[in-house]
């Protein structure tokens, strides 16, 4: 019976390597610089995602895939030994720079790549080691994800009413039930709104996270695919879908979450202090 940490394909006991994704620019997040290195509970969310990874019994080193014209990683201290690649202008293509430089650096192609969002710095470690558990058990690999929990809407835009409609004021003496008085609308112009089409069924619908885990040699094959056919994907599992090549989904905590807009931040900042 292989143990956890080692497992044999083919004769070869193949290792694990981490890679980081931390090249992009923030820009719905909107500060004044790249959001990976937003300070919460006293350190970048560089660091956290480095350090959550450090936690893992599987990992001793981690690439950094940072942008060209990042100055700012190389300033920093970080929870374990570190190497570095430059990003691309889409996150697949940053990932793809990072299986380069991993095969480059010497890792065999059967390994299996962890690949995490420097912007989820709190994801548990328990997470970290059961994603990487369920793909060493696969064909092709695994990814967290956490079953989606709202009513998710489908919308359509359309012109603002074209009447607004006036609720003369609430009086003791006025039946609940009176009618609203119509008036034309106010506005000159037709403002676009998203209105609510349908209900989608969410039975099925997960929200991908990271970690996502496989073969540094198959993923390297899905993402020349994906430049091949100027495919435009978000994470490194869609690759592996429009092959048809099935992916085993691990259900992540909620704590697991992506720094991506403003609100987010405070969101983090309360997880990570309630993590510590
Ligand atoms: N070309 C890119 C784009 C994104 N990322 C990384 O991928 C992770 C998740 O992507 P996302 O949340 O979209 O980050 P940004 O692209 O920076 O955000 P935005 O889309 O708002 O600009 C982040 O850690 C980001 O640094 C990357 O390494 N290379
Ligand atoms: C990979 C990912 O974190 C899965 O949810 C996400 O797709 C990456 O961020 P983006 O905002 O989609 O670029």
């Amino acid at each position: 019976m292989e143990s956890d940490h080692e497992y044999c394909i083919m004769n070869t006991t193949p290792k694990i390597h981490a890679m980081i994704v931390a090249a992009g620019r923030g820009s719905r997040f909107g500060a004044s610089i790249p959001k990976q290195y937003t300070l919460l509970q006293g350190q970048t969310l560089l660091q956290h995602s480095v350090a959550r990874l450090a936690e893992s019994a599987y990992i001793d080193k981690c690439l950094l895939v940072v942008a060209a014209d990042d100055s700012t990683a190389q300033t920093l201290s970080f929870a374990q030994p570190i190497y570095y690649a430059v990003g691309g202008a889409e996150r697949w293509q940053s990932v793809q720079s990072g299986v380069e430089a991993m095969l480059n650096a010497g890792a065999n192609k059967e390994d299996l790549v962890v690949i995490h969002d420097a912007a989820r710095p709190a994801v548990p470690t328990h997470d970290i080691d059961a994603v990487i558990q369920a793909a060493m058990r696969e064909p092709y690999g695994a990814i967290l994800a956490t079953p989606v929990a709202d009513t998710l809407k489908q919308s359509y835009l359309a012109a603002n009413m074209l009447c607004n409609l006036e609720y003369e004021a609430a009086s003791p003496h006025k039946p609940l039930n009176a009618q609203p008085k119509l008036t034309n609308s106010k506005s000159g112009h037709n403002t676009l709104h998203a209105y609510a089409q349908k209900t989608i069924d969410r039975s099925h619908i997960w929200q991908a996270q990271t970690p996502q885990v496989f073969r540094l040699e198959q993923l390297q094959q899905v993402l020349s695919y994906v430049a091949e056919h100027n495919l435009a994907i978000t994470d490194e599992a869609s690759a592996f879908e429009y092959l048809e090549l099935p992916i085993r989904l691990v259900t992540g905590s909620r704590q697991n979450i992506k720094l991506t807009y403003p609100d987010d931040a405070i969101v983090l900042a309360a997880i990570l202090a309630a993590q510590s």
